[in-house]
């Protein structure tokens, strides 16, 4: 036996739902993930931010669902790196995801384990492919909420061990007022 046809409502503008709870990620739980160490603790001392959000429903694991949602990344910064999602390959490499923004703007970057990587850009209507192999990390560089609806094949699972360990091979940072795309300087490294 197969799951059942339903709907679920998403928020236009803001991505809620009125029929999921959201799964808050709060700056604490990323420590290690943005370049700026200090700026990060000093932002968790006074209050620990709510980095992004996403409502996500609960589909058995199977190559025959697809797992559907919405992902909220607030803005803000840490030192001049945008807030960002942790980010993450897919356990089954092999599997894609789109996305597609309703609201706010900011980029989806992707690379694969071969080095080969890109940015696109997010901006209200964008929809952007993320191929198999590619890891994905939403980043808000407007002053709005970045509202994205994604769906995947429902078996396909997160991998954040390589990008906790690693990061990306890119940052996306302020300067000069603009998004810029740069090396991350401790990629080599480790
Ligand atoms: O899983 P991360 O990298 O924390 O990013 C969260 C977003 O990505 C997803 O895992 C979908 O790829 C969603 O659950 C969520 O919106
Ligand atoms: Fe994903």
């Amino acid at each position: 036996m197969g799951t059942v046809p339903f709907s679920a409502h998403f928020d236009l503008l803001n991505g809620a739902s009125q029929d999921y709870e959201p799964t808050k990620r709060l700056l604490s739980k990323m420590s290690g993930m943005y370049e700026d160490a200090e700026a990060l603790a000093e932002l968790v001392a006074s209050g620990d931010p709510l980095v992004y959000e996403f409502y996500e429903l609960s589909m058995p694991e199977s190559p025959n669902e697809l797992l559907f949602g919405t992902s909220i990344v607030h803005p803000g910064k840490v030192g001049r790196e945008y807030y960002m999602t942790k980010g993450h390959f897919h356990t089954i490499l092999d599997t894609p995801e789109v996305y597609y923004c309703l609201s706010g703007e900011g980029y989806m970057l992707m690379e694969n384990p071969e080095g080969e990587w890109q940015a696109e850009r997010f901006a209200p209507g964008q929809a952007v492919y993320v191929p198999p192999r590619y890891a994905h990390r939403s980043i808000n560089t407007g002053s709005v909420p970045l509202v994205t609806f994604f769906v995947y094949r429902a078996d396909s699972g997160h991998d954040y061990g390589t990008i906790e360990s690693k990061g990306f091979r890119k940052l996306i940072v302020e300067q000069d007022s603009e998004a810029v795309i740069v090396d991350n300087p401790k990629w080599e490294e480790r």
